[in-house]
């Protein structure tokens, strides 16, 4: 695989989105179609209607394996359709969310167990992982505080609304799983304010791949 493949990972509140989209605006005008900017889940046309399905609040009868195996259904076709294709053409690809989200979320936060969630996702990526992910290290509280404060600004999907202890079970899976892929993850203070956490993101992803920012 030639590209280089980044994930952004964290609790929900963290600040991923804004960052990545002021992150895309600097990036955009140095590498053009060279990078990629997704999200999961969602990225195309498929992977999105599956994204509407699990984060509408009206399902609340969702049941928690079928919510695993939809993010599962969701990133196989987001890695095959839209990923590898922009690998294999060499681009650096930036990720909002991927296996790790689920083995917080469905494999801690719903107490599916982390490990069933992870062997079940090797199934839909055949084993691909991220070369690096930046996690965005927040308190469960101010996360949560940060979507109740822009309440108005911002969809709230059946994620956001859950409670605290399930916040909490999430952000202790993102903990192990940190721990245990030391070599891959890199964590940025996402408490400060939004200007430092774009500039340490942005140094961080020069660091890790310099080449797509070297002059011809
Ligand atoms: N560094 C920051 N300081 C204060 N507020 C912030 C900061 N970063 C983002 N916010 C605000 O917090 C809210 C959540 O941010 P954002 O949606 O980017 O987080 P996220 O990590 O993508 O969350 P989710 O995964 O739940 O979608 C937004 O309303 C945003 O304006
Ligand atoms: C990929 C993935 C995501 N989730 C959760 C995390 C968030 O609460 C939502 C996605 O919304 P965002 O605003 O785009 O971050 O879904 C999950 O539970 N499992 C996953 O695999």
């Amino acid at each position: 695989m030639d590209g280089k493949f980044i994930t952004f990972e964290g609790p929900d509140g963290a600040g991923k989105t804004s960052v990545m989209n002021q992150v895309i605006a600097v990036f955009d005008q140095e590498l053009g179609d060279r990078l990629l900017v997704t999200r999961e889940p969602g990225g195309n046309k498929i992977s999105e209607e599956i994204r509407s399905v699990i984060l509408d609040r009206n399902n609340t009868e969702m049941d928690y394996r079928t919510e695993a195996l939809l993010y599962a259904a969701a990133r196989r076709q987001h890695l095959v359709e839209t990923i590898l294709p922009a690998l294999k053409d060499h681009k650096l690809v930036l990720c909002d969310r991927y296996v790790d989200s689920s083995v917080a979320y469905q494999g801690a936060g719903r107490q599916i167990g982390m490990s069933q969630v992870a062997r079940m996702n090797e199934f839909a990526t055949e084993k691909l992982l991220p070369f690096k992910t930046i996690y965005f290290d927040i308190p469960v509280e101010v996360g949560l505080e940060r979507i109740a404060k822009h309440r108005d600004s911002r969809k709230i999907d059946r994620l956001d609304v859950e409670t605290t202890a399930f916040h909490k079970r999430v952000h202790q899976g993102y903990m192990k799983i940190r721990d245990q892929n030391a070599d891959r993850f890199i964590s940025i203070d996402a408490t400060q304010p939004i200007d430092a956490v774009v500039n340490d993101t942005i140094t961080i992803i020069h660091q890790i791949a310099g080449e797509y920012f070297k002059e011809d």
